[in-house]
């Protein structure tokens, strides 16, 4: 029954239906599909793996099947996936000498003003591994929750319960699972890990939050980042974790009770507020802003985000207006960590030297990253970070530790 031909239309039926509604703009991928599975309870686990499969398979091809088709993905699906075979998750893209040639950027399923940004600021070569690497699917990393259970423990318990993962190199505190476990799985429900990419992680990381410091995650959303920095503090001093998204700031609390960290103050900020927490004006020790971005370096997590335009010009005005506004948190001394998950110099490096220009008082930070050697040793000579997929394995990532001069 399960492979039989109305079974496979099915399947099809449902994955064309989220494409559409993926297409039409709307929410994330991954929150369609799990309202669609949500809604068809009946679907079983191997159902659920297989309208997945094809969903993102589409979106990981998404551009260049438009262009070749003049069709938007979810009319492709619908055309040329009816017939597959007995297995639909073994969904595979007709092989490139059939395909009639299409331009670099579509080959490479990359939008044609992300794909010339790439090439000027990275070059052929780079730009056609980043490119490979962004259609690939991300690796399933989690954040051992030092406050309960150390990394190496949380490795034992989950050899014991028969889940294959590894350290992940690079941060302190990844662990790389071999495949995805279900979210209510037990590790997330006792709190031990969270879901976090290994790139993530290390941003977390350069912030070097310690114990009894005030620390301001200032767009902190729901707070993945915030989780990494309590766990650094051993839960002691004082974390603030603002967001202007009331919605997401409300997703931390259940998330803080897990992990089993209580002195999160979560605050909510108005976007366009330019002088936000007078009582926190100078008072910080650290501050984390891990701007709102084009989301670039995230595109194999989300890979219907290629789908949508990206104004990169407004996006830099807002990230330099609250780079500043974060900034007159900081105390003199301390530390002012800028951060993206953009691939994008327009929403990175630009953005940087422009508060730079502009505010004297800071200066790269020529202690970033001592704490933890192999951090040190991603730093660039300018003391930036950039993660790239192809490179590091992680998302792309970029993040600039700045230092405000003692008074
Ligand atoms: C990249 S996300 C943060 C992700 C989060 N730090 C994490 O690790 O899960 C950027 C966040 O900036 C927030 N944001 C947008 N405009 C803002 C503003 N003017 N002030 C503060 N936060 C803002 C968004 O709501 C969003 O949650």
């Amino acid at each position: 029954m399960s492979d039989s031909p109305s079974y496979r239309r099915a399947h099809v039926a449902r994955a064309r239906a989220a494409l559409a509604d993926i297409a039409s703009g709307g929410r994330p991928a991954d929150q369609i599909l799990d309202a669609l599975f949500r809604s068809h309870r009946e679907m079983g686990k191997r159902d659920r793996a297989q309208v997945s499969a094809l969903v993102y398979g589409v979106l990981r091809d998404a551009l260049r099947l438009q262009v070749l088709t003049g069709t938007e993905p979810a009319a492709w699906l619908a055309r040329h996936l009816a017939d597959l075979g007995a297995d639909p998750s073994a969904y595979e893209l007709p092989a490139a000498a059939a395909l009639a040639p299409v331009s670099a950027a579509a080959e490479a399923n990359l939008p044609e003003p992300i794909h010339a940004a790439f090439l000027a600021q990275y070059g052929e070569d780079e730009t056609r591994a980043l490119a490979q690497a962004l259609n690939r699917e991300a690796p399933a990393d989690l954040r051992a929750n030092t406050l309960k259970l150390g990394r190496d423990a949380l490795l034992a318990q989950l050899a014991d319960e028969g889940i294959a993962a590894t350290a992940t190199p690079l941060s302190p505190w990844g662990i790389r699972l071999s495949k995805r476990i279900a979210s209510g799985a037990r590790v997330f429900a006792e709190g031990l890990a969270e879901p976090q990419d290994e790139g993530s992680q290390l941003l977390a990381l350069l912030v070097a939050a310690q114990p009894g410091e005030t620390v301001i995650d200032f767009c902190a959303g729901a707070g993945g980042k915030t989780l990494a920095l309590a766990a650094a503090m051993r839960d002691r001093g004082r974390l603030v974790a603002a967001d202007s998204a009331t919605g997401r700031l409300a997703r931390l609390s259940p998330r803080l009770e897990r992990a089993g960290v209580a002195g999160v103050e979560a605050r909510p900020l108005a976007a366009d507020d330019p002088e936000p927490f007078p009582d926190l004006v100078g008072q910080a020790d650290a501050v984390l802003v891990d701007a709102p971005c084009s989301g670039t370096g995230t595109w194999r997590r989300n890979p219907e985000l290629r789908l949508r335009p990206v104004d990169t010009a407004a996006l830099a005005g807002q990230q330099l207006a609250i780079l500043e506004r974060a900034a007159r948190l900081v105390r003199p001394g301390g530390r002012l960590v800028y951060a993206t998950c953009s691939l994008l110099a327009a929403e990175n490096e630009a953005v940087v030297d422009a508060f730079l220009a502009r505010h004297p008082d800071y200066a790269p930070d020529p202690a970033a990253g001592q704490h933890w050697p192999p951090l040190a040793a991603l730093l660039g000579a300018d003391r930036r970070l950039r993660l790239l997929p192809h490179r590091h394995g992680s998302d792309g990532f970029f993040a600039a530790p700045l230092r405000r001069q003692p008074a």
